[in-house]
């Protein structure tokens, strides 16, 4: 991780730039692919899941035997761990529910909103380097709570064929029993428009590759919804001199063995934080199994040392990290200043990896600075918020002539005529 220290504002955007390659370029590698599933539908699904995870597909529809197979793999110390995981996830997800909410504007006029939730939803569970289970749990389970009535979900197969038994388990287990082996970008255009087998839906949610990302974003241009680009993950790691680096450096590796194209950050007003964790880094990453992924990921991965917390607190909203873990003395009331993050980790003792699995935070988060625009993945993910409202007579009375005023201000007769009828049928 290359040091920079107090590094000028005006450097400050080429500093925090993300490794990722140029959206332009990814386009035209992902564009191919969806035109050639929308043209060739389950044919083009199978050559694609051949040439990129060299595996041949028969039935791209998981089987029951799958899922028997599937339940009898997962030991029952992970079945145990992921129970626990569902039940946080469930509880903060359904308190997220929301009232219809109804206002009384004036006497005789009354607006609601209600939420209903997206009927068909897409769930797309990264499986390219890591078989993400607990994803399916984060984007399957807030689906179900919020009553989405068709949902299913794409991952890809290993080179055998097969979907990651812990998958399956947890697929099962939330109460979903439609997984398609697919994965990558083809996937994403399977949901946008539909094949022989996989049907076509109104939102897709979840993670994935740069490729995986750039397909969603592209799944909008054809009129699809997407929760928000989540790509390769990042962490910006605050720590005033009160961290442990032991702890700092555990938490920048848990990001970085995500992915080459992972981006890990500290940030510190205490140099000597900084020495002690780069040293930690070093030690712990020799004898992680993913060592050279993560030692990539470190490649493009920064340390900043800054001049005082409120130049600290600038850089780190800047940044708008997907994650970020306020290892301070003071990370409660920081916390409240904290104006761009996906998720926000709060003290020595909140690992990322926490909400990655189990304390009952969404993990699908937007990456790349989109946290300074896009929010995570929650229950109001799965609704459209639907208007309504009802004007009684003795409220069109007392509205409509202001109604009409506007109308024929922006000389939009129509409108105005829409209220003069009635208010006439009033006065006979
Ligand atoms: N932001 C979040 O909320 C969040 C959450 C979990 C994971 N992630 C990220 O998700 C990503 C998962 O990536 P992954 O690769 O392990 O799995 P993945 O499932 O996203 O992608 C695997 C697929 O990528 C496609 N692919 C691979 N090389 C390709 C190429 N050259 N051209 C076209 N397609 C290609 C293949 O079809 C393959 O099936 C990681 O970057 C991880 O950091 C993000
Ligand atoms: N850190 C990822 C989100 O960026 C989520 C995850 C799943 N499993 C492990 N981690
Ligand atoms: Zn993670």
């Amino acid at each position: 991780m290359k040091l920079y220290k107090y590094p000028a504002v005006e450097d400050w955007k080429k500093l925090l730039q993300r490794p990722s390659m140029r959206m332009e370029d990814i386009e035209k590698q992902v564009t191919p692919i969806l035109k050639t599933v929308q043209k060739d539908g389950d044919a083009a699904l199978k050559a694609f899941s051949l040439r990129f995870d060299g595996a041949n597909i028969d039935s791209i529809l998981v089987s029951e035997e799958e899922f028997s197979q599937a339940e009898k793999d997962v030991d029952n110390d992970l079945k145990e761990s992921i129970s626990i995981a569902i039940k946080n996830v469930t509880k903060f997800h359904s308190a997220q529910k929301t009232d219809v909410l109804k206002v009384e504007t004036m006497p005789g006029i009354s607006c609601w909103r209600k939420s209903v939730p997206i009927q068909k939803v897409g769930l797309y569970i990264p499986g390219g380097s890591a078989p993400l289970f607990s994803t399916v749990i984060m984007i399957g389970a807030p689906a179900l709570i919020a009553g989405c009535e068709e949902v299913f979900l794409c991952t890809p197969p290993n080179s055998e064929g097969k979907v990651h038994p812990a998958i399956l388990y947890a697929a099962k287990k939330i109460g979903l029993t439609k997984v398609y082996k697919v994965g990558g970008a083809q996937a994403i255009a399977a949901m946008t428009f539909g094949t022989e087998t996989i049907p076509s839906v109104s939102k897709i949610f979840g993670p994935g590759n740069q490729y995986v990302t750039a397909a969603k974003q592209l799944a909008t241009k054809e009129g699809v919804a997407i929760d928000m680009p989540a790509g390769p993950s990042e962490v910006l790691v605050w720590a005033d001199e009160t961290a442990n680096p032991t702890f700092i450096a555990a938490d920048l590796l848990s990001q970085a063995e995500h992915g080459p194209d992972s981006q890990v950050i500290l940030v510190s007003t205490s140099e000597d934080i900084i020495q002690k964790t780069e040293a930690e880094v070093e030690k712990q990453l020799s004898v992680l199994p993913r060592k050279e992924i993560a030692a990539k990921a470190l490649e493009h991965s920064r340390s900043f040392l800054m001049k005082d917390e409120a130049e600290a607190l600038k850089l780190v909203n800047e940044y708008a990290a997907e994650h970020l873990i306020l290892s301070l003395d003071n990370a409660e009331d920081v916390a409240e200043k904290i104006i761009n993050a996906g998720s926000v980790f709060v003290g020595h003792y909140t690992p990322e990896s926490a909400g990655d699995y189990a304390s009952g935070t969404n993990h699908t988060l937007p990456t790349y600075g989109y946290a300074k625009n896009y929010s995570g993945v929650s229950l109001d993910s799965y609704y459209r918020k639907i208007t309504f409202q009802k004007i009684e007579k003795e409220g069109l009375e007392s509205l409509g002539p202001h109604v009409e005023r506007m109308a024929a201000a922006e000389e939009l007769d129509a409108h105005k005529n829409a209220v003069t009828v009635r208010l006439n049928a009033l006065k006979d």
